[in-house]
């Protein structure tokens, strides 16, 4: 399951980054909006910083002017997905940017009618928003049951990626439903390693191998 982290934030990408795991960093609108600086800038800073895949969302209204974007913020990215907003001309520059080998993501899905139109379109990675459908009262995790099971008995090679997602167990709700890929905040991120257990146990280790060590040095 490839792992990335949704945020501009340079600080949360650096100290992100030191997990050599880390699959990549996805951006949208809202998130690039929060640091106040030109996104190309702020694009080109975190792809030096990343050894993954760079996300950039299109805000252009038009296919042949989503293309244009995306192939602008393609290159100042080692390795770019194109995420585009799911809609008629998204499906369009979706098809011609797939078509191009450029590796491309339809966001803002909520339905598998729309997943399915995606994969059609030859997207890489469809973005489900599960914790925005389970804010409504509906299941997120049933949408996401949903198109992988679609996805499987269709044979298409479009990845579900968990998008929105608000703790650490969604992560391992998505696995286990066999979603190819998670985006997630910082926080979670950086919660994902984390056990009071695991702690507890390291602490233990490191108090008996030292008495150890203290006990060899006094024979
Ligand atoms: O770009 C997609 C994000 O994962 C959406 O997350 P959000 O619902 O927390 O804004």
């Amino acid at each position: 399951m490839e792992i990335f982290i949704d945020t501009a934030d340079i600080k949360e990408i650096k100290s992100a980054s030191q997990l050599s795991i880390l699959d990549g960093v996805t951006t949208n609108p809202t998130i690039l909006s929060k640091q106040k600086l030109p996104p190309r800038e702020v694009l080109v800073e975190i792809n030096s910083l990343v050894r993954g895949k760079v996300w950039y969302q299109v805000t252009s209204e038009k296919a042949g002017d989503m293309v244009d974007e995306a192939k602008e913020m393609i290159s100042v990215i080692n390795r770019p997905v194109i995420k585009l907003p799911m809609g008629v001309e998204a499906l369009n520059a979706c098809h011609i940017l797939s078509k191009e080998g450029i590796e491309t993501n339809m966001t803002l899905v909520f339905s598998v009618s729309q997943a399915i139109l995606a994969a059609k379109a030859g997207a890489s990675y469809v973005s489900p928003y599960v914790g925005r459908i389970n804010d409504t009262g509906w299941s997120g995790y049933q949408l996401i049951r949903e198109i992988v099971s679609v996805y499987e008995k269709q044979q298409f090679n479009t990845k579900v990626i968990g998008a929105s997602l608000r703790g650490s167990y969604d992560i391992v709700e998505m696995a286990m439903l066999g979603a190819k890929a998670v985006t997630m905040p910082y926080k979670i991120f950086s919660e994902l390693i984390r056990h009071p257990m695991t702690d507890i146990g390291r602490t233990q280790f490191d108090n008996d191998w030292q008495g150890l060590q203290d006990h060899l040095k006094n024979m």
